[in-house]
């Protein structure tokens, strides 16, 4: 349970990895949090951490867990041992904020939620870009009608995959990661943060290759196995109205990423990439004037202060201290996940697929949060 009731509220992190340095560098610019302790199962790895962004506390795992001046603790584990971190987590008494996916399946994540539930503490979920200026400014002219209704939108992602830069991409092609898993949570979470809860989804699915192989790093030239498909198109229909159409592949050459298209009755809006807090916002209008052929492109000016991984902790962090729910909840990550194994049993049985969980209303960030202002 939470230890402080005022100052900077003391987070721990457990995970040195590749996306530690993100979240670091972010945590250490937000006043209202301070990272106390981290650690990892190589605790060389989590010292070296320490040291570079002047963290107090350096070890392994428990050290993390037992610190008591740290109420919340960031999960920045690979997405098979995400659960038993996050479970970890909350035996220790601490609120969990975890990397995507909540978990690979979803009675182990269930089984998270319901015991976060029980100890009184809070999960929450990345992706937290969708909750930077970008996607959210985006959100804010949806709302006002700025594009009529909205009926559709298109996304997508193509490339020909993470192991060009990361050193231990082995994990990216596991269960629980893909380009569905991996970079879904992104795409998915900016449409339910549009459209609303998912009802129903159908897809196709292919395997470019059996194996991958280790392109940087000390691994380079390890071969690895596939498990997931590495392209899968979507298609979605919204509760509340509305369809998408969506595009995950690892097996593209042609890099094209980053799409998230609205179209309403009015205009199309061009969100920014859901993968970063930010970027350009366009509107185009429809012709009304069909003899000119060229269409007007409308910039939205992006509102907010642009900062990165850990924006989605620190409004857990004050909105724990304010006694107010959070936007990136337990529960929004797991309809995410629903959604994406759908789509998984989707492209299996060729097949439409209900997606079983729900939300009620999605929260938004108001565009006067400002993460670099203390407040607590
Ligand atoms: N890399 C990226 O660009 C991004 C990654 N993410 C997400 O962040 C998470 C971590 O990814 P990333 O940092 O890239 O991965 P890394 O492989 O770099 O780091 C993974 C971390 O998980 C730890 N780990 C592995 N197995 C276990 C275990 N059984 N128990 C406890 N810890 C374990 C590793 O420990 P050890 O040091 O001992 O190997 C390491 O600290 C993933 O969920 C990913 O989806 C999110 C945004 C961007
Ligand atoms: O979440 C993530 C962000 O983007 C990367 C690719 O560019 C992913 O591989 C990673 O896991």
């Amino acid at each position: 349970m939470t230890t402080s009731s005022s100052g900077a509220v003391g987070v721990g992190i457990i995970g040195a990895g590749n996306i530690s340095d993100q979240y670091l560098t972010h945590l250490s610019s937000f006043p209202d949090v301070r990272v106390i302790a981290i650690g990892d199962l190589l605790e060389d790895r989590a010292k070296a951490q320490a040291e570079k962004y002047g963290v107090p506390h350096a070890g392994g795992i428990e050290l993390v867990l037992n610190d008591p001046d740290v109420d919340i603790i960031v999960n920045l584990t690979i997405p098979a041992v995400h659960v038993e971190v996050s479970l970890a987590i909350i035996a220790a008494g601490k609120h969990v904020w975890t990397e995507k996916p909540i978990g690979i399946d979803r009675e182990e994540s269930q089984r998270l939620l319901t015991a976060a539930d029980a100890a009184g503490l809070r999960v929450g979920v990345a992706p937290d870009t969708v909750l930077g200026p970008g996607v959210q400014t985006a959100k804010r002219a949806i709302a006002r009608g700025d594009i009529g209704r909205p009926l559709f939108a298109s996304t997508s992602f193509q490339w020909q995959g993470p192991e060009i830069f990361h050193p231990n991409p082995a994990f990216l092609y596991a269960k629980g990661g893909g380009p569905l898993l991996d970079m879904g949570p992104y795409y998915v979470s900016a449409l339910v943060h549009v459209f609303g809860p998912v009802a129903s989804v159908a897809a196709l699915g292919l395997q470019g290759s059996p194996t991958r192989k280790v392109q940087v790093g000390e691994l380079a030239g390890q071969e690895f196995p596939v498990e997931i498909p590495s392209t899968l198109s979507v298609l979605t229909e919204f509760e509340r109205g509305g369809q998408a159409q969506s595009l995950y592949s690892t097996d593209s050459p042609l890099k094209r990423h980053g799409i998230v298209e609205v179209n309403g009755t009015e205009g199309t809006i061009v969100i920014p990439d859901p993968n970063y807090f930010g970027g350009s916002i366009t509107i185009t209008r429809p012709l009304t004037d069909v003899s000119v052929r060229e269409q007007e492109i409308i910039q939205v000016p992006q509102e907010g202060v642009l900062t990165g991984r850990g924006l989605g902790l620190l409004d857990m962090a004050r909105s724990i201290r304010d006694g107010r729910p959070h936007i990136a909840t337990g529960e929004f990550g797991y309809h995410v996940l629903d959604t994406l194994l759908s789509i998984e049993e989707a492209a299996a049985t060729h097949s439409f697929v209900t997606v079983e969980s729900t939300l009620g209303e999605v929260g938004s960030l108001p565009a006067d949060f400002d993460p670099l202002a203390a407040t607590l």
